[in-house]
């Protein structure tokens, strides 16, 4: 089914809810309601469903103005955010989806128990036919609440955050059996709060804030940094892989502050950059040439980083600067670089950050085998390792710097 809502603004108690909300969903699309809380994702689909009523504009189902509850609910299905417990079994519960189509008072027939039990198969809940619904865990509720919307035959679903406090494989299995809904035919509304999941599963992504509809479109298109920012105040980094976009929120310092500096360079620092990023960490670099990739992988992450031109020796300025990161950090990281003239002091700033006592080294390959300056580097190296804690990997740093951090001391362990 088609819908299509035009220019509706909705007041409650004299409060304008939504304003001048315009927006379409084609036959067999699922499209996704972002927002914030407050922002009338749930008042919009209230008033789809007929519950409340536009003070101004029209919804169309199928181009035809329907505003009974009880013509809409012959059509829609519409799934609260919360539902209330129940002694009834989950069968009963499934049934009362049929409720729309039962005239008068009368009981429901063996048809629509058949119906009812295919929704049910539908959703993998068959053999819970007879359970009670109140002794049923969250994610399976939300199924057999699924279930009762699927006995109803609706062309069009109005989910109200379907996914709400599942864990993410039950989150993914209820978005999946609403995706093969809609791929028979009906098409789905839903109000989510996972921007990622309404990524992944939708046609379309509408985002609302204070009442109004301010984006609306492919998640490509929709899902940047400036909207989510516009949207929800946050900031966050977007990834595009493939067709689906992914939202990583920007974590400078929000594990408690804390900060990693790494001496990396020629990509020996990369893997490092994102994995703590990714855990939340603080993350500086540097000395790194200009468009070296771990100067790339830094921007990337939106850390600080002290940089040198390309292809140039480190100068007395960006080394200055290097230690005032390397005094700043909780952490310093010496990753498995090659050490050359152009970047001897990058050794030098690590032996600083080791006599603090907050030196991690990652040693993958021999150091003579990484050394292209001699004896003197070799020396360094050696005062190093004597103050640091060494490993073998970034998954061994990322073990050693969690271990450090969560109990809120320095990396100076020796080996
Ligand atoms: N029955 C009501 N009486 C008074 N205010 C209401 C009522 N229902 C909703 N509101 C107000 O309307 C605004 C939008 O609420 P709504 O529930 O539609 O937002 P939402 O986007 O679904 O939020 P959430 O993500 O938190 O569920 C809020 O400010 C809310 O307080």
């Amino acid at each position: 089914m088609r819908l299509k809502v035009e220019n509706v603004t909705v007041k409650i108690e004299s409060r304008e809810i939504l304003r001048d909300v315009t927006l379409e969903v084609e036959k067999g699309e699922i499209v996704a309601l972002l927002g914030p809380n407050g922002s009338g994702k749930s008042t919009l689909l209230r008033t789809i469903f007929g519950i409340l009523k536009p003070v101004k504009g029209v919804v169309f189902f199928d181009g035809k103005r329907i505003e009974k509850i009880e013509e809409i609910s012959k059509i829609a299905a519409y799934l609260p955010q919360e539902s209330s417990d129940t002694n009834l079994t989950v069968l009963d519960v499934v049934l009362l989806g049929r409720t729309p189509h039962l005239s008068g008072f009368k009981l429901p027939k063996n048809r629509d128990l058949e119906i009812a039990k295919r929704a049910l198969e539908e959703v993998g809940m068959a053999e819970f036919a007879e359970r009670k619904f109140s002794e049923l865990s969250g994610g399976e509720k939300q199924k057999v609440l699924l279930a009762r919307v699927f006995a109803q035959q609706p062309k069009l679903m109005l989910l109200d955050e379907p996914t709400a406090h599942l864990d993410i494989s039950a989150q993914i299995d209820i978005m999946e059996i609403v995706r093969r809904k809609v791929g028979s035919g009906c098409s789905a509304l839903v109000a989510m709060h996972d921007i990622n999941l309404a990524s992944m599963f939708s046609d379309k992504i509408i985002m609302v804030k204070n009442g109004k509809v301010v984006y609306a479109g492919e998640a490509e298109e929709v899902l940047t940094e400036e909207s989510i920012k516009d949207v929800y105040g946050a900031d966050v980094r977007i990834k595009k892989v493939g067709r689906s976009v992914y939202v990583i929120p920007k974590t400078r310092g929000e594990r408690n502050g804390r900060r990693v500096h790494i001496i990396c360079g020629g990509g020996s620092g990369r893997d490092l950059i994102y994995m703590l990023s990714e855990e939340g960490y603080s993350v500086s670099a540097g000395v790194l040439n200009v468009l070296d990739s771990d100067w790339e992988a830094v921007i990337d992450v939106d850390g600080e980083f002290v940089e040198e031109a390309p292809f140039s020796p480190i100068s007395d300025e960006a080394h200055e600067k290097n230690l005032k990161f390397i005094e700043k950090a909780d952490v310093v990281v010496l990753s498995n670089l090659v050490v050359g003239k152009g970047n001897l002091k990058n050794l030098v700033a690590a032996k600083k950050a080791a006599e603090l006592g907050k030196l991690i080294v990652i040693e993958k390959t021999r150091f003579e085998l990484r050394n292209f300056f001699g004896k003197e580097a070799e020396e360094i190296y050696e005062e190093i390792v004597r103050k640091a804690r060494v490993v073998r990997s970034e998954r061994e740093a990322l073990y050693e710097i969690r271990k450090v951090l969560d109990r809120g001391g320095h990396a100076n362990s020796r080996r």
